[in-house]
């Protein structure tokens, strides 16, 4: 990828629009657990503001559907996160291109950072509309692509908005251009055995991934809330667990497809309530009982993936194996990110939450790479083409 980066263009005294992913793990009481989103943007944002630029940050948080304005959804915290890192006010915007927003862009001056509220309140985002688009390219000079994790997707700021900045620079920001480099090196010649770890919560979006995964791994480990799925489609009971009935099929098909290679645990962590002081039970896989739902892999799961992770070269892990956010749900995420930090494997870890997880474990400094993309780095193993990235300017 030979795209112009955001130091090869002049800045002083305009207004740069970049689209970041600043889609971070909110608490209960709306503080960001992980600020990684936001921190590994700073070099862009920096290059910007350095260079006496005016610097408008959009970005979605979640997926928000018919709440707008719903505070859980708010890039409000992200703000004073960013005026925290940079040593400097943030502006906020309470609206994407409404009244407050345009007032805000108008008021900005060279050096100064402004964020928009989450692009996702208005349709027009997740629609690609060109009225939506054409409002937002309208308060800026130059466009620039630094949302990696959100790479994948063909959402008007990544596709419409440059799309109707014709004439004026489009370039890729310092993040996107790493994880890229990173990524397409790690998987053009994995050191095998190459094993994946597939879990989390977006089960339609990331089954699909596994048929690739099964043509280029090893061994492909499943976890996390995509293990029920799996369990229905070989007839077992999944309780009141998470599952998506559709994808049912195509589970069979992996299932068939994978032989030996698809690994999927033999044993379930389950509660009888979403909540750590629940009442749990261990039972076997495909064997939860109603009223209970899984929440995490077994213990023999987690040691029969350890093992695994152990001998492998090459480890791509997207998606945490339980709800480690509620102990004692965390115990199969982090029996696997022991085995990452123990084996010599280059190790590439996905996902805001695996990402969170591996921090708040305390592993992240033991993996090769911290990808801020889920979606996004899985994409990349599929080998999928980023529409995002191809339209910027070329060098
Ligand atoms: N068994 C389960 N039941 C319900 N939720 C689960 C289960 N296992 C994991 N999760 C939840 O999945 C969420 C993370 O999944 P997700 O697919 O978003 O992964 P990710 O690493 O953030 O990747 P991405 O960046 O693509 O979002 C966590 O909040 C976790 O609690
Ligand atoms: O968390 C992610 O993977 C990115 O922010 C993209 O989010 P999305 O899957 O909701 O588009
Ligand atoms: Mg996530």
């Amino acid at each position: 990828m030979a795209k112009k980066t955001i130091e090869n263009v002049d800045v002083a005294g305009k207004t740069v629009l970049m689209r970041v992913d600043f889609n971070v793990p909110l608490d209960d009481d709306l503080n960001i657990t992980d600020d990684r989103r936001v921190r590994m943007a700073l070099p862009s944002i920096k290059s910007v503001i350095d260079r006496g630029g005016r610097l408008i940050l959009m970005s979605h948080l979640g997926r928000p559907k018919g709440d707008a304005g719903d505070a859980k959804f708010s890039l409000k915290p992200t703000a004073a996160c960013l005026g925290k890192l940079l040593d400097q006010d943030v502006a906020f915007a309470t609206d994407t291109v409404g009244d407050d927003a345009k007032a805000k862009v108008a008021a900005l001056e060279d050096g100064q950072v402004l964020i928009l509220e989450n692009l996702r309140f208005n349709d027009g985002e997740k629609k690609g509309d060109a009225a939506f688009a054409g409002a937002l390219a309208a308060f800026a000079d130059i466009y620039c692509n630094d949302a990696f994790g959100t790479c994948h997707r063909t959402d008007a700021s990544m596709v419409a908005v440059p799309e109707a900045m014709d004439g004026k620079p489009k370039v890729v920001g310092f993040l996107v251009s790493k994880e890229i480099q990173y990524l397409s090196d790690a998987i053009a010649n994995p050191q095998r055995p190459f094993v994946a770890i597939l879990g989390g919560a977006k089960v339609s979006d990331k089954i699909n991934v596994i048929n690739n995964l099964l043509g280029i791994c090893d061994k492909v480990l499943i976890g996390g809330a995509m293990a029920y799925t799996f369990a229905l489609a070989q007839g077992g009971q999944v309780g009141d667990s998470l599952v998506e009935k559709d994808k049912v099929e195509l589970a069979k098909e992996l299932i068939a497809k994978g032989g030996d290679k698809l690994m999927l645990p033999v044993d379930t962590h389950c509660g009888d309530d979403f909540s750590s002081n629940c009442n749990k039970q261990v039972v076997k896989a495909g064997e939860i009982p109603d009223g209970f739902e899984g929440l995490d892999i077994g213990p023999e799961s987690a040691k029969l993936f350890a093992e695994t992770v152990k001998s492998a070269k090459t480890v791509v892990w997207n998606g945490p194996m339980g709800v480690f956010e509620m102990p004692p749900f965390d115990e199969g995420t982090k029996a696997v990110a022991q085995a990452i930090a123990d084996s010599d494997a280059t190790s590439i870890i996905g996902g805001g939450d695996s990402a969170a997880a591996i921090q708040q474990l305390g592993f992240a400094d033991q993996v090769s790479h911290v990808s801020t993309g889920g979606g996004a780095s899985l994409a990349m193993l599929e080998g999928q083409e980023f529409a995002a990235v191809n339209l910027l300017d070329e060098a």
